[in-house]
């Protein structure tokens, strides 16, 4: 890896960062140490850059010439890296297009054709370089990557993410029925032998799972066999690696699950009868679910990614958060790229906050979600999902700087005065408070805004 990240930082300036659900925390004149491992070990208030050199890094030790400096200026602020909890790589070539249909039509159409077309190593290396530079940019630091069912492409993802620095979960897509001959695995016994051989690349380049973990992948119920599931949940149990999978996205899914698995009462419990429904396993869309499948997913500590973008293009329908949060589910946000037009899981937080006011308008008045509660579920929420909210998500000390700096244009000092021009999406005026500020760049913000990132303290992007 680049030596850039073995550098010891500082950055110095404003600070946004969810508390809690409900409580986003805004504080300024903050300094923040991180070491060359990328571990935040010392934080000061009341503190600016001189201070921060001169008096605090003496104290930890640190020759001032080893440091390097990022102030941010008056209206940007740290934010924490977004973590995308479900997101194709291999269908990034394919945002945007999904036409008029819907998840089983969409899969045929699409899908399984560009998925099968990257076992064309060549080809996946273009498509997987500009999806992790294209999500890096966006401000996501960790991405819960579906790869395709090839080894050698899914091995290059994990490649990719490590030398591109985006932290990584990588699952090769296990579906062993119900797909077309082209694309599908041979049978249970060469789809969990497939997915150990990208377990085992993965050992070979980060031994500990610094910054890339295999999670196992079963596509959904409809395209396993009962052998399939049953060997993954297997698997889990042995390695102790999480699951993803997809679940109640669409209503002509659900029915086939129910006539695909008649022993069973609900696709939740198909899940749970194989052993893939565990405290580390991320489920994705949960648009259909009824309580009490959710009431068992809270019993088995399960985890939800929810993926608006994609719930509203392919028409899956809306998911009940309020609902999902209030049985004290945890939730984390999903691009869901391709089904999902977007790689940018700040428009996932918009999209979120919409869709929660279309569950409201049909009848659930409590449903609205708040601006504090929808970055929530992009950042600290999305890290509990992916089992990491120890070490990423929120700014604390012993915590890895996965962050981005966030730049609104140029803020005005003077009320009265434009000051010089930023190209930004945002307008500033100067008299907006904070809170403001930041629902202005949740709901008119872009990529644009986001002048750097990085992930474990390394520079992972910085805007040209
Ligand atoms: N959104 C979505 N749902 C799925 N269900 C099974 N496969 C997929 C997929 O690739 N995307
Ligand atoms: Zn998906």
């Amino acid at each position: 890896m680049s030596s850039a990240h073995k550098q010891k930082s500082v950055f110095v300036g404003s600070f946004v960062h969810s508390k809690s659900l409900e409580v986003l925390e805004v504080l300024h004149d903050l300094a923040v140490f991180v070491d060359e491992k990328g571990v935040i070990v010392a934080i000061e208030e009341h503190c600016d850059k001189q201070q921060a050199l001169q008096v605090i890094a003496p104290k930890l030790g640190w020759t001032i010439g080893d440091v390097s400096v990022r102030v941010a200026a008056p209206g940007q602020f740290f934010f924490p890296g977004f973590i995308d909890t479900h997101i194709h790589a291999p269908q990034y070539p394919n945002v945007g297009i999904f036409g008029k249909t819907t998840l089983l039509d969409w899969l045929n159409t699409y899908t399984f054709p560009m998925e099968s077309s990257l076992s064309s190593i060549s080809k996946a290396k273009r498509v997987y370089t500009r999806c992790i530079q294209r999500t890096l940019s966006h401000g996501t630091t960790t991405a819960s990557y579906y790869a395709t069912i090839s080894v050698p492409s899914t091995n290059l993802l994990s490649d990719l993410c490590l030398t591109l620095g985006q932290r990584a979960f990588i699952g090769r897509c296990c579906m062993d029925s119900l797909a077309p001959d082209y694309y599908r695995d041979e049978s249970a016994a060469t789809s969990i032998a497939d997915t150990k051989a990208t377990m085992d690349h993965i050992a070979k380049i980060d031994p500990t799972n610094a910054l890339i973990t295999p999670i196992i992948t079963p596509r959904f119920a409809p395209a396993c066999t009962r052998e399939l599931m049953h060997g993954l949940g297997a698997l889990q149990k042995e390695t102790g690696f999480p699951v993803q999978t997809h679940i109640s996205e669409n209503k002509n899914e659900v029915k086939l699950v129910k006539e695909m698995f008649p022993g069973f009462e609900s696709y939740t419990h198909v899940y749970d009868g194989h052993g893939l429904l565990t405290p580390k396993t991320i489920l994705a869309h949960a648009v259909h679910l009824t309580e009490a499948e959710v009431d068992l997913i809270k019993a088995r500590e399960g985890k939800i990614s929810h993926c608006p973008c994609s719930n509203s293009a392919i028409t899956s329908g809306t998911a009940k958060v309020r609902m999902m949060l209030n049985k004290g589910l945890d939730i984390g946000l999903g691009t869901d790229v391709s089904g999902g037009y977007s790689p940018s899981i700040l428009e996932a937080v918009r999209q979120a906050s919409l869709v929660s006011r279309h569950v409201a308008m049909e009848g659930d008045d409590d449903s609205k979600l708040s601006i504090e509660e929808v970055l929530y579920l992009g950042t600290k929420g999305g890290a509990k999902v992916v089992g990491l909210e120890d070490k990423i998500g929120s700014f604390g000390l012993g915590m890895e700087w996965d962050a981005q700096l966030i730049g609104l244009g140029n803020v005005p000092v003077d009320v009265d005065q434009d000051g010089i021009e930023e190209e930004s999406p945002v307008d500033i005026f100067g008299w907006e408070n904070w809170e403001e500020r930041i629902a202005k760049w949740v709901f008119n913000g872009d990529d644009r805004n986001t002048l750097a990132v990085w992930v474990k303290g390394r520079l992972v992007h910085e805007r040209k």
